[in-house]
């Protein structure tokens, strides 16, 4: 469903941040985005929604092309695509329902932006959002007073209400705690499986990463070095995109993480025969 070709950015400062990036995204799929500092993730995932203005290449999604666009085709283009940020990005003195639901102003015509009127079937899904993403009874609560972990289920909501092809979601669990982290890529990749919906995650914590997500690319220095089942990720391969460290530590925990997981493989088959 996303097809990028021979993507490349140069900032005007003359940093090179991507050098001709081929990557492709079937349907439904959800992929994990790891690198170090400075690799290009940000800028891969921010030239697809054109925050960030590709400098060559081919960005297509089913079978539209996202660069060179005129302003209403852009906007068109960015319905498409739910984004989810680090820092949540909520505006702080609207209610958790008002957030959710100014996922839609890119829907709705001008005047009912402006007066923030939304029809009432925005309205049914936002509450039914609400429930799923575990904030059922908050839709008034200011987001400035809610936790980060509901901050962030505000933040997926509000992307989902969009009705998105694709989703980017920029480190989603660097704010917050590490059981808290757990339960957001949980319910990230629940809610695509649900919905059919392409995700392309950038992480940083590769524990996290390799036990939610199925598919890793690896990225450093604007370039995809590893693109692979979260399985072979082992330590040349993090060599390979971190550069060479002891990787021993890491390497034992993804061990131990697989071998937790191949024995739930087992037992829950049994459990349910
Ligand atoms: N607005 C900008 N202007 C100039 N250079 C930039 C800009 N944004 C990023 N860069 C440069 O582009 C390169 C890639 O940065 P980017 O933020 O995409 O990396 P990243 O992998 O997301 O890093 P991190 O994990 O630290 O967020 C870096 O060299 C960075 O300095």
């Amino acid at each position: 469903m996303l097809e990028i070709k021979g993507l490349l950015k140069s900032y005007a400062t003359g940093d090179k941040a991507l050098h001709g990036v081929d990557l492709n995204l079937a349907s439904g799929e959800v992929i994990g985005l790891i690198g170090p500092s400075g690799a290009g993730k940000s800028t891969l995932i921010r030239c697809i929604n054109r925050l960030v203005e590709p400098t060559s290449g081919t960005i297509t999604i089913g079978n539209q092309q996202g660069t060179a666009l005129g302003q209403r085709s852009l906007r068109l283009w960015r319905r498409r695509i739910g984004m989810i940020f680090q820092e949540f990005a909520l505006v702080e003195r609207l209610t958790v329902m008002e957030n959710v639901l100014s996922g839609r102003l890119g829907h709705t015509g001008f005047w009912a932006s402006w007066f923030r009127r939304f029809d009432s079937a925005d309205i049914a899904r936002a509450y039914d959002l609400l429930e799923r993403v575990g904030l059922s009874g908050m839709e008034n609560k200011r987001a400035d007073t809610l936790s980060g972990g509901q901050r962030q289920r505000v933040g997926i909501a509000r992307a989902l209400i969009q009705a998105p092809d694709l989703l980017l979601v920029d480190e989603p669990t660097a704010s917050l705690d590490p059981k808290t982290s757990r339960q957001i890529m949980r319910l990230i990749v629940d809610l695509c499986q649900e919905q059919g919906l392409a995700a392309i995650i950038n992480i940083h914590d590769v524990v996290l990463a390799t036990e939610f997500l199925p598919r890793i690319v690896g990225l450093k220095k604007g370039q995809i070095v590893f693109d692979g089942p979260a399985s072979q990720v082992n330590e040349s391969v993090l060599g390979m995109i971190y550069g060479q460290e002891d990787w021993s530590a890491l390497t034992r925990r993804l061990d131990q993480q697989r071998e937790h997981a191949t024995r739930e493989e087992i037992v829950v088959p049994e459990l349910s025969a």
